[in-house]
């Protein structure tokens, strides 16, 4: 069933009929999702629902085999993952991105360095050692804005889960994306890192003005971050909308909430 939406914002991201084959499994079935400037919007659903292959096909890491997927009112549907970078998906970088012998100011330097390169139009990996005029001030900023202060100079192997995660969402930041994409972002945590990472997705949601779109298992989570729901069951959507009539949407509490 689908709710009504809350928002009557243009939506930023806005993803319709999308279907996805794994081979000859149908993994998602004509799923339509939106996401209003400024909303979070988190996707729900048991163990292989579908949700990261959801995320896969919304940040162009391969293509659909069917639907239509427009960001800021373009069509992204055909461009590749790199194209839908520059025009504001942001993914949140894996730990395996973050390079674990530089310390953590130092991928963030990486991080603004890379957007402003980008801005430029220019090429190359290299990293120039030292950094433009400005690119500290905005690191400093991330830092203290995330938490990480304290562990700016530590080697980034070396930080805990939590301010892992937190690294994570820095870079993302810097890259001053208009919807930041993360996958179950408090996986791993210990339940005070959990509520504590919730906090920082929200203050960072209000404080910037962005989108996220987000899967969760932890229900504290959900219902702390979301303006919007959308429970996947079998690659279909069967519930989307406000947080309370998708907690209470009787099809959803038998094949989801039910069982917690
Ligand atoms: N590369 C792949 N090749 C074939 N099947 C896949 C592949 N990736 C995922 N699947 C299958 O597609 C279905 C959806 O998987 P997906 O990872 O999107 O689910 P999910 O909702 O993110 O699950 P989880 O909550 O466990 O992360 C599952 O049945 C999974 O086994």
């Amino acid at each position: 069933m689908s709710l009504s939406a809350p928002s009557s914002a243009a939506p930023l991201l806005a993803a319709r009929g999308l279907v996805k084959f794994y081979g000859k499994t149908q993994v998602l079935h004509d799923v339509s999702i939106d996401v209003a400037p400024g909303e979070a919007h988190v996707v729900i659903g048991p163990n292989g629902a579908g949700k990261t292959t959801l995320f896969k096909a919304v940040s162009g890491e391969f293509p659909v085999d069917g639907g239509e997927i427009r960001f800021d009112d373009g069509n992204v549907t055909k461009l590749a993952g790199w194209q839908r970078v520059r025009r504001g998906v942001g993914r949140s970088f894996q730990v395996a991105r973050i390079f674990g012998e530089m310390t953590t100011a130092e991928n963030l330097i990486v991080a603004v360095e890379a957007r402003e390169r980008r801005t430029r139009g220019g090429f190359g990996l290299t990293f120039r050692i030292s950094p433009r005029h400005g690119t500290l001030a905005e690191v400093r900023r991330l830092l203290d804005g995330l938490g990480l202060g304290p562990r700016a100079d530590d080697p980034a192997k070396l930080l805990s889960h939590g301010d892992k995660k937190r690294l994570e969402l820095a870079m993302s930041l810097a890259l001053r994306p208009k919807l930041i994409m993360l996958d179950e972002p408090t996986a791993g945590m210990s339940p005070g890192d959990r509520t504590a990472a919730a906090e920082l997705i929200d203050e960072t949601r209000r404080a910037h003005g962005l989108a996220f779109l987000l899967t969760e298992h932890d229900m504290g989570v959900v219902f702390g971050l979301a303006q919007r729901l959308t429970v996947l069951h079998h690659g279909r959507v069967i519930a989307s909308g406000e947080p309370a009539a998708v907690r209470d949407d009787p099809t959803v509490k038998e094949v989801y909430l039910g069982h917690g």
